[in-house]
């Protein structure tokens, strides 16, 4: 995921919320997806943020983003 954000470059962000930064990024296949970059400790502690990502894997509607995966690595939370 850092790869395909350039590092997370800046020329990649398309938004900010509470929880993170998000990121655009076209895959190898064509597809574009967000990625959500959490702010660092989110995931151990924040109850809504970990509803979030649990909500979004397991519903799935066409008026709603789907969650592809996240990755928790040496500090860095990432869900796309
Ligand atoms: N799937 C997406 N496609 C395009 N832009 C997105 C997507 N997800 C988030 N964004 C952009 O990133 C911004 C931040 O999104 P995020 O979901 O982190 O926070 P939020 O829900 O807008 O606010 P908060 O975290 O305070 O509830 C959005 O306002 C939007 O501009």
């Amino acid at each position: 995921m850092a790869q395909a954000t350039n590092n997370f470059n800046n020329s990649t962000q398309i938004g900010q919320g509470g929880y993170g930064k998000v990121y655009k990024v076209i895959l190898a296949d064509g597809s574009i997806v967000a990625i959500k970059r959490a702010l660092e400790g989110l995931l151990q502690g924040e109850k809504e943020f970990l509803t979030e990502i649990e909500l979004l894997s397991r519903v799935h509607h066409r008026n709603l983003v789907a969650l592809m995966g996240y990755c928790e690595e040496e500090g860095e939370q990432v869900l796309s």
